[in-house]
Formats: structure tokens, C-alpha cells, sequence
């Protein structure tokens, strides 16, 4: 990075409303003697998500006989995965690609086309929440047959009779005690979704190589279609966690594209907590005057979660499996996310739960990750030193 103090140049070119500061040495980032800044835009929402029918997909040609119409919004890989054959199935795929959404079609597909009893299957869940949202889906699958199916978190349901046919979302998200406990159940057939890159945790990334291993004839699929998020924020999330990447051959396609024109990740560095507070606060209350109820802001925090008027405040851990349609992650500090492993896939779950926009906001020098982001990804709003000039300029991407 240039780190020399600079006055901006003709090569800057300054978005509309941006002012030059000449701000006092506060911190150690402000060793520039001048900083620009740059307001952050009013938030520029997308059209809400086109409904399953609308989203393009591949051509499903000598797919059309499977099931009874249950699967047919269904991608031809979610199919394969929602109708394969008995026996230990992993879906092994990134974020936004349908890993929840296809298992509860293959627990409806069971009970509603190959008659299995609904009693005999168990849907284990991480939270309460997710148990919740399971069941819903389930719900509008097989209206009142979905009553007779277990849908709950897994500490509930230790020691309890064994299910025939076992469905666990998530499961990079286990500790390996937990998926002991899985085990446990005992179910006659296994069906699990995971996302080593998504891990959080220690145990996560190797636990789903240990389903494989200790169900020797699973069948992998992997999910490529990414319909959460919009192209911009994918492919900032997948730069970031690519270098440590466990699915290396890993593709994720993006199903929506940007049409406001407004870059869908923003970076706000602020001069101090109480601005960084102020910028959410006052973003937060634009979102829902423009109709964003408080249930789609998500706000995602590295460390202990604070409340946040407007918005859903959680820690980052228990934003696993979610998705929001804003999402704003505070404190993507150098200190809080260093370049490891552990960093990239923090800020890899971070950004890619949200779907029109996300926003990293920080007080000291950046993440290094960040840097890593080609500067068309993310646009820089705030107290841009003079070394991050160059992150101003227009890139072709
Ligand atoms: N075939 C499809 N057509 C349209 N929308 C889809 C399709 N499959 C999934 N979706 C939508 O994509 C979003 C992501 O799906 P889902 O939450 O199941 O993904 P996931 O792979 O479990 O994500 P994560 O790993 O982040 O938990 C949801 O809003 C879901 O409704």
C-alpha cells in the first residue's frame, strides 16, 4: 500500500458528495495528514427476489418423469440429490445454493411420492430457529403430512427412539461431540448437507470427510447455483475464502445480477466506535423507511453481539444456515480479522448471507483479507486515507 501523504490528484476521481477533511491525528490510521471523505450513499434497494419459477435453470431434459410434480422447482442438481437412490447421501455445496431447501424436497419426496411414513423421519436442527424455519418449509411441501415428521434441535433428541430415515442440515457446524450424538440416533438411512469452508468452528471442516469415511457407499452431490446473493457479493465472498478453500474445486454461479447500479458491498471506515454506531444506526432507519423490515437487516458481530434498533442483531455464529437481504458486519477490523483460516471464513459466512447488500464497517486500519477483494468489489466510504485512494477509482470488472 502507498503510504505516502498525497494530495488527491486529477487520477482521483471523487464520487459526488465526497469532501476533503483535514483531520487531526487521532489514531494510528490517521497518520495521512489528509483524509477524503466520502459519505456513504443512501442504500439503493434490488426489485425483491424473482420467486423460483422466474430463476432460469439448466434444461431438466429426461428429468421430467421424477416425482409428482414435488421436485420440479428444483434445479437438475437439487433433483439428483432430492430423488437419489437409498442409502447415505452428503450435499456438499457453498452458501445459497439450496443445501436446506433440497433436503426438506427430499424428506417431502419421501413421505409424499415413495410413501414413506412421516413418523419415521427425523429432521435435526441446530437451533430452535432453524427447527422452526425446517418445519415451515415442510409445511407448504406436504400441508398437514409434515405434522407427523420430528423436526428439532439435536440436543432434543438424544436418547430418543430411533428413527428409519435421519435428515441433519449443517453439518460443518457440529462440534465432533455433537456429531457423535448424531450418530447416535441411529437411522437406518443418513442424509446430511455440509460446507467445509463455511466452518466456524475447529471440528466442522473435518466432519463431513468423516461422514464419507464412516459411511463408505454415500453419495456426494454438489450444488453449484448460487440463488441468495447478488453476483458482486458472491464473488467477493468466494476471493476471500478461495485461497484456503477445502472445496477446491468448488463453483459457485450466481443467479442474480445487480441492476441498480449501486456496488452491493460497501466498506464505512470510521473515525471511532460512536461514528461507526452513528453511520448504522442512520443507515439502518434509511433501510426501513424504505420498507426493510428489521427481520431482513442482519447485523453480524465478530465479537459479542449488541442490540440494534431496526435490525436483527446476532452474533456471527448463530448466523450460520440464514440469510438476510442487508446484512452489516461492524468491527472488520485487522484486529479482529486477521489473514488465517479462521478470518477468511468469518468474513466468507459474514458476507455471504446477504443477498442485495452488505456492508463492512471498521474504526482501526482494516482486515488485510480485504485487501484481497479487487477494489471493483467493494467500494470505500468514510475516512479514506490517502494510501486508499486508489480503492476510489471506477474498475472495470
Ligand atoms: N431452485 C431454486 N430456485 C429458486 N430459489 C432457490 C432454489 N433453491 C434454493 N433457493 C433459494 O435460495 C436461498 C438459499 O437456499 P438455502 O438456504 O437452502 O441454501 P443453503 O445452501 O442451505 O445456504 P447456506 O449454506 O448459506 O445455509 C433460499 O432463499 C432458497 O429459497
Amino acid at each position: 500500500m502507498d503510504t505516502r501523504a498525497e494530495e488527491p490528484d486529477g487520477l482521483f476521481a471523487l464520487p459526488e458528495g465526497a469532501r476533503v477533511s483535514r483531520r487531526r491525528r487521532a489514531a494510528p490510521r490517521r497518520s495521512q495528514p489528509t483524509d477524503v471523505y466520502v459519505p456513504l450513499p443512501d442504500p439503493v434497494l434490488e426489485p425483491q427476489r424473482a420467486t423460483a419459477a422466474a430463476v432460469p435453470g439448466p434444461p431438466l431434459s429426461g428429468m421430467e418423469e421424477v416425482g409428482t410434480g414435488l421436485l420440479d422447482r428444483l434445479d437438475m442438481m437439487q433433483r439428483v440429490a432430492a430423488s437419489a437412490s437409498p442409502g447415505p447421501l452428503l450435499i456438499s455445496a457453498g452458501p445459497g445454493t439450496g443445501k436446506t431447501h433440497t433436503l426438506a424436497h427430499r424428506l417431502a419426496y419421501l413421505v409424499a411420492d415413495l410413501g414413506t411414513p412421516a413418523r419415521e423421519c427425523v429432521a435435526v436442527t441446530r437451533t430452535p430457529r432453524a427447527a422452526a424455519e425446517f418445519r415451515g418449509l415442510l409445511e407448504r411441501l406436504l400441508g398437514e403430512r409434515a405434522e407427523g415428521v420430528t423436526v428439532a434441535p439435536l440436543a432434543e433428541l438424544a436418547g430418543a427412539e430411533p428413527w428409519r430415515h435421519v435428515f441433519a442440515d449443517d453439518l460443518h457446524d457440529y462440534t465432533a461431540a455433537e456429531y457423535e450424538v448424531l450418530c447416535g440416533l441411529d437411522g437406518e438411512f443418513v442424509y446430511v448437507t455440509g460446507d467445509a469452508d463455511q466452518a466456524l468452528g475447529e471440528d466442522g471442516p473435518g466432519l463431513l470427510e468423516r461422514f464419507t469415511e464412516g459411511h463408505v457407499d454415500t453419495r456426494v452431490v454438489r450444488l453449484t447455483r448460487n440463488y441468495r446473493s447478488l453476483e458482486t457479493i458472491l464473488a467477493a465472498a468466494s476471493l476471500l475464502v478461495s485461497p484456503v478453500g477445502v472445496a477446491r474445486s468448488r463453483l459457485l454461479q450466481p443467479c442474480r445480477r445487480a441492476t441498480t447500479g449501486q456496488p452491493a458491498v460497501q466498506r464505512y471506515a470510521a473515525a471511532d466506535p460512536a461514528e461507526e454506531q452513528g453511520v448504522m444506526e442512520e443507515l439502518i432507519g434509511k433501510l426501513g423507511r424504505l420498507g426493510v423490515p428489521a427481520a431482513a437487516i442482519g447485523v453480524l458481530w465478530l465479537d459479542a453481539a449488541r442490540p440494534v434498533a431496526g435490525a436483527t442483531s446476532l452474533p456471527l455464529r448463530e448466523a450460520v444456515g440464514r440469510e438476510f437481504r442487508v446484512v452489516v458486519v461492524p468491527g472488520v477490523d485487522a484486529s479482529s480479522v486477521p489473514m488465517t483460516t479462521a478470518g477468511r471464513r468469518r468474513l466468507f459466512v459474514a458476507l455471504s448471507r446477504a443477498r442485495d447488500l452488505a456492508y463492512l464497517t471498521h474504526t482501526g486500519p482494516v482486515s488485510p483479507l480485504l485487501a484481497e477483494i479487487d477494489t471493483g468489489l467493494v467500494r470505500v466510504y468514510g475516512h479514506v486515507p490517502g494510501g486508499e485512494r486508489q480503492m476510489q477509482q471506477p474498475r472495470l470488472l
